[in-house]
């Protein structure tokens, strides 16, 4: 039998996201500092006839194992436009909280496309692959080779990795799971649109903290007015000792603190852990 192939799924941070405005086709316009954290799910392909997807872990049951799974939906988008693609057995490892703003769907799809990529000898520059990447979902396109970038237009274009100093940050979610439609739908913008709002600073490996501190995530208010348990995990990382900058990620829930050092992160995770044993709280670093 060949050797299973394996990849890991990181989590995606908005470490800024700004909206620019709507488009005539409804979808928002972003600029976004996107990075990924040491910690996501895990995901393997046995090569083999078929295609099909076998899900286990912690949040398993709510990401679902059916055809919407976007890792079947991503290899169907790639089998579609290579011929004899060769596919197999996923068996994803579920670990990230579902529908929380950290695209753990996007970044199992990308990994998805990684794996078959890898099996059939395809660069991921490969105008199928980006094509499937972009047709599954906005996020999916960043996660593919997960490392800090800018985003812009509607995900669609990846800017260069940027060699940013490592971060350290916790991630708090109070598992309460965030649409992002409703999110976007919330921010209330019509068609043609602009939102007024500070430029996006410009990102440099030195006076980061700072660059970031100068921007903002646009979908925090409306997703705070949807779900304000947000509010409560902003208010909990805010007064964490040691936190430079506390925000949300994506569409929400999943809020994000940094810190100096990777102890600080930890001590700040296990505070927000002890103050709210039921949430999702990780100490993670990102780039
Ligand atoms: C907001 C972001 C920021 O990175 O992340 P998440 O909160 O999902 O993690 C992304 O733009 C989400 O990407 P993704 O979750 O892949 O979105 P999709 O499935 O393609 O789109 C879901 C819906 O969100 C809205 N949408 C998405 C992207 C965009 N630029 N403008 C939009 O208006 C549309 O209503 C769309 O129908
Ligand atoms: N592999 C997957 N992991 C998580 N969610 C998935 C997956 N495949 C499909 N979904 C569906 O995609 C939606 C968005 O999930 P997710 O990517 O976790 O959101 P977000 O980008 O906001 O973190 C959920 O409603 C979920 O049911």
């Amino acid at each position: 039998m060949p050797q299973p192939l394996a990849t890991r799924a990181p989590a995606k941070i908005n470490l800024t996201l700004h909206v620019l405005g709507r488009r005539a086709d409804g979808y928002h316009e972003l600029e976004s500092l996107v990075a990924f954290a040491g910690t996501g799910d895990d995901l393997r392909l046995q090569p083999g006839a078929g295609l099909a997807l076998e899900v286990d872990g912690p949040t398993a049951a709510l990401a679902g194992s059916g055809a919407d799974n976007l890792v079947l939906k991503a290899a169907r988008l790639l089998a579609d436009r290579v011929e004899g693609l060769r596919l197999g057995t996923f068996h994803l490892t579920k670990r990230l909280p579902v529908a929380a703003g950290i695209g753990g769907g996007s970044s199992d799809a990308a990994a998805a496309l990684r794996l078959l990529a890898r099996l059939n000898g395809l660069p991921l520059s490969h105008p199928a692959v980006q094509d499937a990447a972009r047709l599954t979902g906005a996020d999916v396109p960043v996660c593919l080779e997960p490392k800090a970038r800018m985003m812009r237009g509607t995900g669609a274009e990846i800017g260069a990795a940027l060699d940013l100093p490592r971060l350290f940050a916790a991630l708090v979610n109070p598992r309460v799971p965030v649409e992002t439609p409703a999110v976007f739908k919330a921010l209330a913008l019509q068609p043609g649109q602009r939102l007024a709002g500070e430029g996006h600073p410009s990102i440099e490996r030195s006076g980061l903290i700072d660059a970031l501190q100068a921007a903002r995530n646009d979908l925090e208010p409306p997703a705070l007015r949807l779900q304000p348990l947000i509010g409560e995990a902003l208010g909990l990382i805010r007064r964490t000792k040691g936190c430079r900058l506390a925000r949300m990620s994506g569409s929400g829930a999943t809020v994000f603190g940094l810190y100096d050092d990777c102890e600080t992160a930890a001590e700040a995770a296990k505070a927000v852990r002890r103050a709210r044993p039921d949430w999702w709280a990780k100490a993670t670093s990102l780039r």
